[in-house]
C-alpha cells in the first residue's frame, strides 16, 4: 500500500480496465482471494488512521464494495477492535464474494446494527457503500433510504472517513457525484481518505474527486496492471531544467502578451490581466517579454516592471514569438486574432481569445489550420470557456473533464489545458495528464492569467519538437499548482504575488 503524493507519475485506469484485471486475476486465484486482500488492506489502513478509535463504523452496501467492508470489519473484530457494521445487503441478493464475507462475519460474531452508531472525532467511518459498481441509472431507480441517510451521516460526521475503493456516489472516470449522492455541504467534513483498490481511478483526482477522496492511498492487491493501457496519467514533477552557462536571452525565447482591453472601450479596464501574464512570463524566465495592450491610450511604460517592453500589437514579430493572447482581451481581441492565429510561431490562447474563437467559425477554421500545420498551440480554457468552444454546457464539461479536454484537443489539433480542480492536459495522440498540484487558494482573480503567461514562458523555452506544446502545458500547470502548494500559511495569495514567486525553472 502506498500513499499517493505528487512526487512521481501514476497510471490511471477506467472501470472497464479494472474489471478486466479483476476478472483475469480472479480466474487465476482461489475464490474470494481478492476480497480478502481488499479487506486486509482496508483493515490495516483503518487501524493506522484511527489507532485510538472507540468505534469503527463500517457502512456496507449490497454489492462487493460492501463485501470489502464486511471483510475488513471481520479482521478488526478478530483483532479485538470495537466494530459496528450496518449492511444494506441480504444474503439472498448479495454477490457471491460479498455473501461469503457476510457469512464469515456472522460466524465470527461481528456486531451488526440497524442504525449507525454515534461517533466522536477519534472514531472512524468506513464508507463501503458504493464502489465501481455505481450506476448512473440505478435499478431500482430510487436508492435505498438507508443509503442516503448513512451517506449524509458520514458527510456530516465528526469522525474521519475512510472510503473503500471510491467515495460512494463518485463516478470513477469523471470525478463527479451522481445526482442526489453528493454531500450537502462539501468541504464541511472531517478528514477524508480513500483506499483505491487494484487500480487508481482518474475520478479521484479531478472535478469533485479531490474533495471527495481526501488523501488517496493505493493497494494493487498484488496484481500488477501491466496488461492494461492507462486512460490517463496523474502527472509527476517535471524534470529540473538546467540553464547552460553559455546561454543567452535568445535561448529562452520571446513571449509576447496581447490582451488587456482598456477602460475606454466598454468601461471595463482589463489591462491588469495582460500585465499579470507578462509578469508571470518574466519571472518564469522567458528571454524577453513584450506586452501589447489592446488600448490605444494605454501606458507608455511599466514603472513597476521595466523589464517588460510595451509594443503596439502590429509592431510585434509574431512569427518569431510565443504569443499569449486573450488575457483581459475583451471584445477588442477578436480584431487581432486572424493575424495572431495565422502568424504566431507558437501560441497560447486564453480567456477572451477563446470566447472569440467560440463565436466565430472563421477563427475556428484558422485555429484548425494551425493544428494541421503542426504549429504549437495551447488552449487554456476554464470549464465555461471549454463549454462555449464545444457548443455545450459547463455541466457537460464537468461531467467528464477528460473527455471534454480530449474532444477539444482533437477538434482543433492542439494541446488543451482544461483548468479547474485537477486540471486536465490533452493533445491528439497523447494519453491525457491530470495535474496533481494546486489548491483552492488559486481561486482568486488573475491566477489564470498567471498560468497563461507561465505556459507561454515554458513554450518559448521548449526545443522545437512535435510535443512541445503538450510538454510546456504539463510543466507549467504543475509548477503553477506547486507554487500555490508551497505558499506560506499566513500570507494572502494574490495573482501578482504568485507571478513573482515563480522561478526560471
Ligand atoms: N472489481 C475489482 O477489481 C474488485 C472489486 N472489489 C470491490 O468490489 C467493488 C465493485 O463491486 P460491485 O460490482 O458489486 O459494485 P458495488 O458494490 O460498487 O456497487 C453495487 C451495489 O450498488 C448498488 N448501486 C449501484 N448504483 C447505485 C445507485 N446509483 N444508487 C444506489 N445504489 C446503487 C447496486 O444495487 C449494488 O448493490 C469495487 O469497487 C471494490 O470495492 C474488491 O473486492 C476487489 C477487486
Ligand atoms: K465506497
Amino acid at each position: 500500500m502506498q500513499r499517493i503524493a505528487p512526487d512521481r507519475p501514476h497510471p490511471l485506469f477506467d472501470t472497464a480496465a479494472t474489471r478486466r484485471l479483476e476478472a483475469s486475476t480472479a480466474a487465476a486465484l482461489a475464490p474470494h482471494t481478492l476480497m480478502q486482500r481488499a479487506g486486509q488492506a482496508t483493515a490495516r489502513l483503518a487501524l493506522a488512521l484511527a489507532p485510538h478509535a472507540r468505534t469503527f463504523w463500517f457502512a456496507c452496501g449490497g454489492g462487493n464494495n460492501g463485501g470489502d467492508g464486511l471483510e475488513a470489519a471481520l479482521l478488526l473484530h478478530r483483532g479485538g477492535h470495537p466494530v459496528v457494521v450496518t449492511w444494506l445487503g441480504t444474503p439472498e441478493t448479495a454477490p457471491a464474494d460479498a455473501r461469503q464475507s457476510w457469512q464469515r462475519a456472522q460466524e465470527a460474531g461481528v456486531p451488526f446494527a440497524a442504525e449507525p452508531p454515534s461517533l466522536g472525532p477519534q472514531d472512524l467511518c468506513v464508507d463501503a457503500l458504493l464502489g465501481i459498481g455505481l450506476r448512473a441509472d440505478p435499478r431500482p431507480r430510487k436508492p435505498d433510504a438507508r443509503l442516503l441517510q448513512w451517506l449524509a451521516r458520514m458527510h456530516a460526521c465528526a469522525a474521519p472517513t475512510l472510503c473503500v475503493d471510491l467515495p460512494s456516489g463518485l463516478v470513477a472516470e469523471s470525478g463527479q457525484y451522481i445526482p442526489g449522492l453528493a454531500p450537502a455541504h462539501p468541504g464541511a467534513t472531517a478528514a477524508r481518505h480513500t483506499l483505491s483498490l487494484l487500480t487508481l481511478k482518474p475520478g479521484l483526482f479531478t472535478g469533485q474527486g479531490r474533495d471527495a477522496a481526501g488523501s488517496v492511498w493505493f493497494d494493487d492487491l498484488g496484481v500488477p496492471a501491466s496488461t492494461e493501457t492507462p486512460c490517463a496519467w496523474l502527472a509527476g514533477p517535471p524534470a529540473p531544467a538546467v540553464r547552460a552557462h553559455a546561454s543567452h536571452k535568445g535561448s529562452y525565447g520571446d513571449v509576447a502578451v496581447i490582451g488587456g482591453e482598456g477602460l475606454q472601450a466598454r468601461g471595463m479596464g482589463m489591462t491588469g490581466a495582460a500585465l499579470l501574464a507578462a509578469s508571470a512570463a518574466l519571472h518564469a524566465g522567458a528571454g524577453r517579454v513584450m506586452v501589447a495592450l489592446l488600448d490605444a491610450g494605454a501606458l507608455p511604460a511599466l514603472p513597476q516592471q521595466p523589464e517588460v517592453m510595451l509594443r503596439r500589437w502590429d509592431a510585434l514579430a509574431l512569427d518569431h514569438a510565443t504569443v499569449v493572447c486573450g488575457c483581459g482581451g475583451g471584445a477588442a481581441v477578436a480584431a487581432v486574432l486572424p493575424d495572431v492565429l495565422q502568424q504566431s510561431a507558437r501560441l497560447v490562447l486564453d480567456a477572451d481569445a477563446l470566447n472569440a474563437v467560440a463565436a466565430d467559425p472563421h477563427l475556428q477554421h484558422l485555429l484548425r489550420e494551425r493544428g494541421r500545420q503542426g504549429r504549437p498551440t495551447v488552449l487554456t480554457p476554464h470549464p465555461l470557456e471549454a463549454a462555449r468552444l464545444l457548443a455545450g454546457t459547463t455541466a457537460a464539461v464537468q461531467a467528464d473533464r477528460l473527455a471534454a479536454a480530449r474532444t477539444l484537443a482533437g477538434q482543433y489539433g492542439c494541446t488543451v489545458l482544461l483548468k479547474g480542480s485537477g486540471s486536465v492536459i490533452a493533445a491528439p495522440g497523447r494519453t491525457p495528464l491530470i495535474n496533481p498540484t494546486g489548491n483552492a487558494r488559486l481561486a482568486t482573480g488573475g491566477t489564470g492569467d498567471v498560468l497563461a503567461g507561465l505556459v507561454g514562458a515554458r513554450l518559448a523555452a521548449e526545443p522545437a519538437q512535435a510535443d512541445a506544446a503538450f510538454a510546456a502545458a504539463g510543466r507549467a500547470c504543475w509548477e503553477h499548482g506547486a507554487a500555490a502548494d508551497r505558499w506560506p500559511a499566513g500570507r494572502s495569495l494574490t495573482a501578482g504575488a504568485l507571478a513573482h514567486s515563480l522561478n526560471a525553472g
